[in-house]
């Protein structure tokens, strides 16, 4: 694609898709990192956001675009490559570039690597004053999301699947733009515009159970419902909408009825639905620290017995915090 041709009608669209997503008023004269790892989804988004930026008009001089790449040094020479791939895309598109190696060779699990990376774009997102991460999840991820959340036991939040965007720290925002794109689309338009990328070869094998839902389950559940991906990506994106609605509720309820100061005293509650004060609940672990992995569904429910009254008395629960109900509210203390 050169300055002066039209650019081809799939590759066009794919840029649309992204003003969609994420419309030029917001991301014109800001600063932007975007996350390349060198593969189709990370390098389309660079060349689309490139793309757009140079549209006349699109971009003041106080907008910036960086590319961030996180080398894990994983995959021996294989990673090396990758690096140097993203260095010369930065290159051949002008383009700033900040690549760190990681030092921490010995972490392999996904969730570790991903939590890496993740500091590293936020890290530089500070650094240099940006306000987006962009990151090129595709609708396939979305999809794949959803299928894992389901299928390991999740709850409204999980069938929501990837958020398109999110706060990351205090001041930067991380975006999902390619979140309505199919990974296929994706590698189309590359193609017709003639940019490679990198594959990366341990794709097969990293995280068993999300490459047997790739290569396995999606496949098999096409064979006998062809649009399944569109269903699925709708019933997510549908999912989200109510999400929203009970995490807003859920946050005046919380505002109104919780108490926070040595211990948590919160009002007692006979007309609130369990799903707004469950909600409000998740939400009171989280910015209190309190660790949520061993809360089940049954810790959360018998939490809005107490408060709605329907069960009363002295409980602990995980993370040893106690739970007692008096006359007019219930108190939570942490011990220790
Ligand atoms: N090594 C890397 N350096 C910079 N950015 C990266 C790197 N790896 C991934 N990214 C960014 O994250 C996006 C998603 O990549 P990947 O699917 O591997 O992500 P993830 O964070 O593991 O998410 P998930 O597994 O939940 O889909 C990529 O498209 C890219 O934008």
């Amino acid at each position: 694609m050169t300055a002066n041709s039209p650019p081809p009608e799939i590759w066009d669209q794919l840029c649309q898709s992204i003003l969609r997503a994420w419309p030029r008023f917001r991301w014109s004269g800001v600063g932007v990192v975007i996350g390349c790892s060198g593969g189709a989804d990370s390098v389309a988004l660079v060349r689309a956001m490139h793309h757009l930026r140079q549209q006349p008009g699109a971009d003041p001089p106080s907008g910036f675009l960086t590319i961030a790449h996180f080398n894990h040094a994983t995959r021996g020479a294989e990673s090396d490559r990758d690096e140097s791939f993203v260095r010369s895309l930065a290159d051949q598109l002008d383009l700033p570039i900040v690549a760190q190696r990681s030092e921490q060779t010995d972490a392999r699990d996904e969730e570790s690597l991903r939590k890496m990376r993740l500091r590293f774009l936020q890290e530089t997102a500070e650094q240099q004053g940006a306000r987006y991460v962009a990151v090129a999840h595709s609708s396939d991820d979305n999809v794949e999301t959803v299928l894992h959340h389901l299928l390991r036991g999740t709850g409204p939040t999980g069938l929501a699947g990837i958020r398109p965007y999110r706060s990351l720290g205090q001041d930067t925002v991380l975006i999902r733009p390619l979140l309505s794109v199919s990974r296929d689309c994706i590698r189309t338009a590359l193609g017709a515009i003639h940019q490679p990328w990198c594959e990366d070869s341990s794709n097969a094998s990293r995280d068993y159970r999300r490459n047997w839902i790739r290569h396995e389950l999606i496949p098999l559940i096409q064979s006998q419902y062809p649009d399944a991906s569109e269903a699925i990506s709708r019933a997510a994106a549908t999912q989200r909408d109510w999400v929203q609605t009970i995490e807003s509720m859920a946050d005046d309820w919380r505002m109104q009825h919780v108490h926070v100061g040595d211990t948590v005293v919160i009002d007692r509650d006979r007309e609130t639905d369990p799903s707004v004060i469950i909600r409000a609940m998740q939400q009171l672990w989280s910015t209190q620290g309190w660790p949520m992995q061993g809360m089940s569904h049954s810790h959360w429910q018998r939490i809005f017995q107490y408060v709605s009254e329907t069960q009363a008395g002295v409980c602990m629960l995980p993370g040893a915090i106690r739970m007692e109900s008096t006359d007019e509210c219930v108190v939570l203390q942490r011990d220790g």
